[in-house]
Parts: C-alpha cells; structure tokens; sequence
C-alpha cells in the first residue's frame, strides 16, 4: 500500500461525511462523496463541477490518479462524468474537482455527501522519444479501427 499526503479542506469531511476509505479489501477505488450545502438537482443533459474537499498529493511521477464513475450511478440513472475520466496529475495540489454530467433524459438530485465517483491510484510510466523514419515490421502494422473483422 502505497502512502500519500492528503489535505482536509472542509471541516465536514471527518465529521458529517467520512474521510475516503476502501469499501473492502479487494477495491480498487476509494469513493469520493460530492461536497454540497444543498441538494443539487441536474437538469438533462446539465454538467456541474463538484468540490470534494479532499486534495491528494501524489507527488511521484510514477503513478497518476484516475477519477472514474460509479457504475449504478452511470448505469442506472446516467449520472457519469463531463470529462469521461478525469486525470490526476502527480503533481497536482489543488482540490479533487469531479465533473458530474447527467447524459439521461431526466433531471437528477445530488444529495450533499452522496458517493459520487472513485479515485483509482494506478502506475504510470513517462516515456521518451526517439525520432525514427522506419519501425521495424509488426504483425499489425497500421491496421486499426476494426481492420480484423468483428467475429
Ligand atoms: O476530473 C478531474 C480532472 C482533473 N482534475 C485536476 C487534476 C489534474 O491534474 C488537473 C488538470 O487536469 P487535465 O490535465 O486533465 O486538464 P487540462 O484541461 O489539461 O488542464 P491543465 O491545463 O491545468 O492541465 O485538474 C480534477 O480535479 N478532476
Ligand atoms: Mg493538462
């Protein structure tokens, strides 16, 4: 398990709402709960950026966060997020912002506290460059985009 420096920003979070923590021993996300005085109706088809409260420093360039759906909310009432996914730069200091999209046809409430989406800590590895004017022959080469078929 890999430590990381975390800042409060809201007084809630400890006390109203729970600091973030692995439902089970298996998860592979953290839950983030939507930081909110009032309940938050989205419109259809609405995007609203919601605080967390939380800003995680992951400060080694060899992993990143991700910020992903929750799949009920996503699944069942189209509750996913304006960004797809959202990046966490290891660098990054700033607050956990998640971009909250409702993409179905009715209006929905956030309810304050309510798990909203996860953060994912995962491996990165940053890569070079090397200018070439040929690749070395693959199996593939430049098919792409369906070039094997659908069976
Ligand atoms: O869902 C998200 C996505 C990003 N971020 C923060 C952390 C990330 O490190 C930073 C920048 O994200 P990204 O690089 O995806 O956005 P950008 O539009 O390229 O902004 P920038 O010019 O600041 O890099 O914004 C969030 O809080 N939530
Ligand atoms: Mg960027």
């Amino acid at each position: 398990m890999k430590s990381l420096q975390v800042k409060i920003l809201d007084s809630r979070i400890g006390s109203e709402l729970p600091f973030p923590s692995y439902a089970t021993e298996g998860s592979a996300g953290l839950d983030l709960r939507a930081l909110l005085d009032a309940p938050l109706t989205l419109a259809p088809g609405e995007t609203q950026l919601i605080r967390t409260g939380l800003a995680i420093y992951i400060a080694d360039p060899g992993y990143a966060g991700l910020i992903l759906p929750r799949s009920g909310l996503g699944h069942k009432h189209g509750i996913v997020l304006g960004n797809l996914v959202g990046l966490i730069d290891a660098d990054y200091q700033g607050e956990l912002m998640i971009s909250c999209w409702n993409r179905s046809s009715v209006a929905f409430t956030l309810e304050p506290g309510e798990r909203l989406a996860q953060y994912v800590l995962v491996p990165v590895v940053q890569a070079s460059f090397e200018v070439v004017e040929e690749f070395r022959a693959s199996e593939r080469g430049t098919g792409g985009f369906g070039s094997s078929g659908r069976q």
